[in-house]
């Protein structure tokens, strides 16, 4: 099942550098209300003023959800919601919940902190405005339908009144990934693997359940106040049944996979995302940037990644193997969520030694050796990188049985990141704004 794809246009802002690791805020999704509504908090100094940005393009849904038929009510959709999630359908928010500070400014609505009356605990509250369009109504059902995974931001009720529909969700207090990634700069290839480790098993639950995130990047990512990632922002999901490709441009244009720019997709391009978020976390810029949208597009559909440079030298072999296979163009050999799970660079950083040790690493060498032209193509280096990639996995191997004696030697044998002292990370702020 396929689906047209519609466009609208937009205004292409300077860079700052949220939105530089950000999309240059390229979705679509809602009507001429919400662009008007948009425009005017713009005008009012909202923090996201500024980072709207390029031709914008939507993609409809393209799974055919009981819930997406056209022409049946918001209420009779959330009829059809079953489990937990309250639908306030008589009473108001109001009645039940006490408004607070916005916490956050998305391009379709704006998000406050609300306490309930009966239990005292805080939770945010996201308003939508209605028009007309399924999307809000997807946005619901979908949140509703993943909501219970421990890192997909849960949906604790619905309110609906005649403009809008109040979403009430968990608070995540810790904030958003990006503006920690702002704040912190590169990441330890140890934290960024359980990072990942978190993104590829949420993925990989959205996948199982039909969704396409569609939308995969930090400032989709919230963090609760202990640091544990939740997956944000589903107004861009869309289900799918299984084997369906989708169609129509969705996504935040930096994070876009190549595949969405011309034409047919599948999940895959959940991968990409959380390809070049690893990118991003690991060396502190976009993978493919450009001085404007169309070259941020030309840059994905041709840059050949250079594993090689001096960005690289402090990120291990094995690392750089996964964001190639992440990042790869031919979505067939692209990795799926469960691949990436499987990956050793993941392995040994989140994983117990003894179940490191269960690996066949011969397998895994095999390939990698399969593999060869992956990394590093546009290096001399290449073929020597690659020898020394399957010489990682063995030596791995051997050094993980010393790990069960001494913790510390994890880090030095695959050669993380060190912490970034204060003075690079604003080098890296720089680099990241020559994105978008
Ligand atoms: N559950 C939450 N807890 C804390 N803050 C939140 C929560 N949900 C959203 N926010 C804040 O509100 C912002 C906007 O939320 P969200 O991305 O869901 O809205 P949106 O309208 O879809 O935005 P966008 O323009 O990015 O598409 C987030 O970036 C975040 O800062």
């Amino acid at each position: 099942m396929e689906t047209p794809m519609r466009k609208r246009k937009g205004t292409i802002s300077s860079c700052n550098f949220g939105s530089c690791l950000s999309d240059g805020g390229d979705k679509v999704r809602r009507s001429k209300k919400c662009r008007e509504e948009r425009s005017r908090t713009d005008k009012f100094g909202s923090r996201k003023a500024g980072l709207t940005s390029g031709i914008v393009m939507t993609a409809p849904p393209s799974g055919r959800s009981a819930l997406d038929s056209p022409g049946r009510g918001l209420k009779r959709k959330l009829g059809c919601i079953e489990a937990a999630t309250q639908i306030g359908r008589r009473k108001k928010l109001e009645h039940e919940y006490i408004l607070g500070t916005e916490i956050g400014q998305g391009r379709f609505g704006s998000v406050r902190l609300c306490r309930s009356k009966a239990s005292g605990d805080h939770f945010a509250c996201k308003t939508l405005r209605k028009n007309g369009e399924e999307t809000v109504h997807r946005e619901v059902e979908i949140m509703q339908h993943l909501s219970g995974h421990p890192n997909v931001v849960t949906l604790k009720a619905v309110f609906d009144d005649s403009e809008c529909v109040h979403l009430v969700m968990e608070l995540c207090s810790g904030g958003r990934l990006l503006d920690q990634m702002v704040k912190e700069g590169r990441y330890s290839e140890h934290r960024a693997a359980n990072l990942l480790k978190d993104l590829a098993l949420v993925i990989k639950y959205c996948h199982d359940m039909g969704v396409v995130h569609r939308d995969i990047k930090p400032e989709n990512i919230l963090l609760t106040m202990s640091g544990k990632m939740k997956l944000a922002d589903f107004g861009l999901a869309v289900r799918v049944a299984s084997g369906q490709r989708l169609s129509g441009v969705a996504g935040s244009p930096a994070y876009v996979a190549p595949e969405v720019l011309s034409g047919h997709y599948s999940e895959k391009v959940d991968i990409w995302g959380a390809g070049v978020l690893l990118h991003a976390l690991l060396v502190g810029t976009l993978p493919f940037q450009g001085n404007s949208r169309e070259d941020v597009f030309e840059a994905i559909k041709t840059v050949e990644l250079n594993f090689h440079n001096e960005v690289w030298e402090s990120v291990s072999v094995l690392a750089r193997d996964l964001i190639s296979r992440m990042l790869t163009r031919d979505v067939s050999s692209r990795m799926s969520a469960n691949e990436v799970l499987g990956h050793p660079w993941i392995l040994f950083y989140t994983e117990s030694p003894s179940r490191v040790m269960s690996i066949n690493f011969r397998a895994v060498r095999k390939s990698a050796a399969a593999h060869r032209p992956k990394l590093g193509c546009s290096s001399h280096r290449s073929y020597e990188e690659q020898e020394e990639s399957s010489g990682f996995v063995d030596a791995l191997a051997a050094a993980i049985s010393k790990v069960r004696i001494s913790e510390p030697k994890r880090t030095r044998i695959c050669g993380p990141v060190a912490q970034i002292p204060q003075e690079c990370s604003s080098n890296m702020k720089a680099n990241l704004c020559t994105a978008f």
